[in-house]
């Protein structure tokens, strides 16, 4: 069940579900406008009822009884994340949450505390996934090999995200180990057309559509020594696959009764889970 399928992501992975030759639940939870004014989406030819925040709790029950084996997928907002994760904590589903922004302790502390089973994390694309996996274990080995060095981190998205990117943010932290000092709030925010396609060399077709190009600049206090590290994506569909791995490997954890409940995409990609 992939909540909400009104948006760019949600739509993205509903289609990735059927696609994979998943169920697809006909229900979505999401804001109240949508609901409303929708009432429901095509995916993939299938009909898809919004489901607005006031109805969810009759909702859900009904949807759970038809679909024991359920599994959520939550793209929504930041500002609606925390509340969502609570209401899945509440009723016991296991949940994929790709949402990026919030409070993330809150929501981690949460799930560990309810005991709920969820795949938690800020991208979901096999490859940066690998690259995130990377950045960690070269902060693990060689913990300050870039002491000294200056960072710079710049992220261009499609004008309508709200929050610094979760994937930049989480990188940073590896960067840290390595020595550069360097906050969440320095990360360098592009959502101006001319800039993205200018500088940052995003197509003119994806600005809008849904791109995310992430450029990471290391220099040496001389500045006789640059590193550059970029992974630039185009659209949706490498996330939304890699969201249906995180499904199918959660429900294989649950299936499997493990004491490990809470996930991130680095235990996904680990597992060999991801196709
Ligand atoms: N982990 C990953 O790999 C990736 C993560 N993301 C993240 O996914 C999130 C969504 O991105 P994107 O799809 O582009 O955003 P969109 O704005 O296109 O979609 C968000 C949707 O959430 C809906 N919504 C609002 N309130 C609720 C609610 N209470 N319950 C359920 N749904 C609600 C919105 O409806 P309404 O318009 O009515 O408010 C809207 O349809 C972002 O945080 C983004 O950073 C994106 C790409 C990859
Ligand atoms: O909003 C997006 O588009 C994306 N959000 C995620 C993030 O904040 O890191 C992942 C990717 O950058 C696309």
């Amino acid at each position: 069940m992939v909540n909400s399928c009104a948006g760019k992501m949600g739509h993205a992975t509903a289609e990735a579900v059927v696609r994979a030759g998943l169920t697809l639940v006909p229900y979505s939870l999401t804001g109240e406008s949508e609901a409303v004014a929708v009432g429901n989406v095509g995916v993939s030819g299938i009909p898809v009822e919004l489901v607005g925040p006031e109805k969810r709790q009759q909702a859900i029950e009904k949807i759970k009884s038809e679909y024991p084996d359920l599994v959520l997928v939550d793209y929504t907002l930041p500002s609606v994340l925390n509340g969502n994760a609570e209401f899945y904590c509440e009723n016991k589903l296991p949940f994929v949450m790709g949402t990026t922004g919030g409070d993330r302790d809150k929501l981690l502390a949460d799930v560990k505390a309810s005991g709920n089973y969820a795949v938690i994390a800020p991208n979901m694309g096999k490859q940066i996934v690998a690259f995130q996996t990377m950045m960690e274990l070269m902060a693990e080995q060689f913990p300050g090999c870039f002491s000294g060095y200056k960072l710079h981190v710049a992220e261009s998205h499609q004008r309508t995200k709200v929050d610094t990117s979760g994937t930049a943010k989480a990188v940073v932290q590896s960067f840290n180990k390595m020595g550069l000092p360097y906050t969440e709030e320095e990360i360098e925010k592009v959502r101006t057309v001319d800039e993205q396609v200018g500088r940052m060399g995003v197509p003119e077709q994806w600005v809008d559509a849904g791109h995310a190009f992430h450029t990471y600049t290391l220099t040496s206090p001389d500045g006789s020594v640059v590193l550059e590290f970029k992974h630039n994506v185009c659209g949706r569909e490498v996330y939304a696959e890699g969201t249906v791995d995180a499904a199918i490997f959660l429900h294989r954890q649950i299936k499997a009764g493990g004491e490990q409940r809470l996930f991130n995409m680095i235990d996904v990609l680990s597992a060999g889970a991801m196709r």
